[in-house]
């Protein structure tokens, strides 16, 4: 099942620089991991702003609810998922 999922991320202004650092090194090889076993197929960073698109490759809404609650940035996120269905007129 595919689901397009939009993250923004507000990480508190008080939140010290290292911390901050930290929790973004360990969400870099949290996705990295996701996106080489394939179950997070594409990473797009919304221009202008700290939010991405993603589209996520998984079995079903309680596994990618899974995956997004491990999410280190998950408690600084506002995340948006769509279910996506194939379209009638897509050749692909
Ligand atoms: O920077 C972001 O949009 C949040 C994020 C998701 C995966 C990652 O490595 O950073």
């Amino acid at each position: 099942m595919l689901y397009l999922v939009r993250m923004d991320v507000n990480l508190p202004a008080n939140l010290p620089e290292d911390q901050a650092t930290a929790i973004k090194e360990k969400e870099k090889a949290y996705s990295q991991g996701l996106q080489r076993d394939g179950r997070w197929p594409h990473l797009w960073r919304v221009v202008g702003q700290y939010a991405n698109y993603s589209v996520f490759d998984v079995e079903s809404n309680d596994e990618l609810q899974e995956l997004l609650q491990n999410l280190p940035l998950f408690p600084y996120m506002d995340i948006e998922v769509t279910a996506l269905a194939k379209h009638p007129s897509s050749i692909s």
